[in-house]
């Protein structure tokens, strides 16, 4: 299972220019302090509770990050990390 990191992501990665945003993302270049290199940040805002109709279930989040851990493909973004706060999930993508 994939491992949501609770640790800040601006704590290691620099977060850059928007890229594009999604029904409930929004997509920044970010870069990695520890080797410079560039990544795509998609910023997911997580429903807080059941009722809300704003922001993605954590569930089915959970579930495509474990789909994405799991395969590893040519023509299938790769995933590198994912970071949790109280408010949104940040997923560190193959840019
Ligand atoms: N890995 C990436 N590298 C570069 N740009 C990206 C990457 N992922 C997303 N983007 C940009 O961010 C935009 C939003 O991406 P996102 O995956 O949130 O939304 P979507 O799939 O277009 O919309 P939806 O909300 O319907 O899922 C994309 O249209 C694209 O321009």
């Amino acid at each position: 299972m994939a491992v949501f990191k609770p640790e800040n992501v601006e704590d290691f990665y620099e977060i850059g220019e928007v890229l594009g945003s999604g029904h409930f993302a929004q997509v920044r270049k970010v870069r990695e302090r520890a080797t410079g290199t560039y990544w795509a940040g998609k910023f997911l805002k997580i429903r807080k509770n059941t009722c809300s109709r704003l922001g993605l279930d954590r569930s089915r989040l959970e579930e495509e990050v474990d789909i994405l851990h799991a395969i590893q493909h040519p023509n299938i973004i790769t995933l590198k990390d994912v970071f949790e706060s109280r408010a949104e999930v940040v997923l560190v993508l193959e840019l």
